[in-house]
């Protein structure tokens, strides 16, 4: 109690304040350490350094079927009852990633809601994933922005869990989802810290039968079978060629793959990608795109480089994630602010 007491008072003084989450950080603090940085900037009312512990549980005991649209309208329910309708409702949705981390904490008018206090959302286990969904505006537009998601390595390859946030999201009232994710370079064009734009993937779990959408489908999500032949939509891919130009970025266009992981590949794996026409891989998104476009949600989406794939065993250097969490801090303001950019000339 003596933290929430200290910062009761220093964020009253600011007029930023809400008691509930003050009492969160107070039983949060009782239970786990954890580090926490308040923001007292004009924008942004508060912010999670991390939120990720693996030990933290969620605070709610409802059991949630993320198949099923009649759970999922209860947590909608729950977010909006948490923090108010009003603020809970969004045009465009983000998925940050590794690569877009900073962007979360840009928004302006944030309002933070921690993923342990949304029924059915597992926690976040990877370093860099802050594990928060946080309401507000960018660029003019309301968005709602998922700082971490759920990778299917860490639940068991449960897709339909992992995807439960999009599902949530386009309940939220998104129409546009932008995502991001840290990759492994495989193009040789492609280096340490570029932007490549995604125009197409190759979800290779699906491929093997790993897809959210197996399973019981309930039609009021969208269609049992759906066509994925244009996921990334081709006006925000060309939006973002025309802002980049603008910026005079170099923006990459490229096939993205996403591995099931969570190893790295080794060099044949990587050569098997490049020979079917892989840019750059990574370990996410796919899922995500696969249940947004069921539903209906415009898709843009952004890999980061944060290394290069090893394509001969005989010149291979390791790869490690502490490689990629320092090139997508590097890189991850630029590319935020890139995509801020792009949010603002976007007509909804
Ligand atoms: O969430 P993303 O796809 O950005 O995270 C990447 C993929 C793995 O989880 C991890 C590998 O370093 O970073
Ligand atoms: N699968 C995979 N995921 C990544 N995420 C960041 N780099 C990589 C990579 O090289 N391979």
């Amino acid at each position: 109690m003596g933290l929430a007491s200290t910062l009761f008072r220093r964020t009253s003084s600011t007029g930023h304040y809400d008691s509930t989450w003050i009492q969160y950080f107070a039983d949060e603090k009782k239970n786990h350490s954890f580090t926490m940085l308040l923001n007292f900037n004009k924008s942004t009312t508060m912010t999670f350094e991390n939120n990720n512990s693996p030990t933290q549980a969620a605070q709610h005991n409802q059991k949630i079927d993320p198949r099923n649209y009649d759970d999922l309208l209860s947590v909608v329910a729950s977010i909006r009852e948490q923090v108010g309708s009003e603020i809970a409702q969004a045009d465009i949705g983000i998925i940050c990633g590794s690569g877009l981390g900073p962007i979360g904490d840009t928004v302006e008018n944030a309002t933070i809601l921690p993923f342990s206090k949304i029924p059915g959302f597992p926690a976040t286990h990877v370093v860099g994933h802050k594990g928060n969904l946080v309401f507000g505006t960018l660029g003019g537009k309301k968005v709602v922005c998922l700082q971490g998601r759920f990778h299917p390595y860490e639940h068991n390859m449960d897709l339909a869990l992992c995807t439960l946030p999009v599902r949530v999201m386009h309940l939220l009232g998104i129409k546009i989802m932008i995502v991001s994710n840290a990759a492994g370079g495989i193009n040789t064009v492609l280096h340490h810290g570029d932007l490549m734009l995604i125009k197409d993937h190759i979800f290779l779990p699906a491929l093997a039968g790993f897809s959210p959408l197996v399973g019981c489908n309930d039609p009021r999500f969208g269609a049992r079978f759906v066509s994925v032949h244009d996921a990334y939509d081709k006006q925000l891919r060309q939006l973002s060629i025309d802002v980049g130009r603008k910026r005079g970025m170099t923006l990459y266009e490229g096939v993205y793959v996403m591995s099931g992981g969570p190893q790295y590949e080794s060099p044949a794996e990587v050569s098997l990608f490049k020979t079917v026409g892989a840019d750059a891989l990574g370990m996410s998104t796919c899922h995500e795109v696969t249940v947004a476009r069921q539903c209906g949600i415009k898709v843009l989406g952004f890999s980061l480089i944060t290394n290069i794939a090893n394509l001969d065993a005989d010149q291979s250097v390791e790869v490690s994630h502490e490689e990629v969490l320092d090139i997508a801090k590097q890189a991850g303001e630029r590319a935020s602010l890139f995509v801020a950019d792009i949010i603002t000339e976007i007509s909804l």
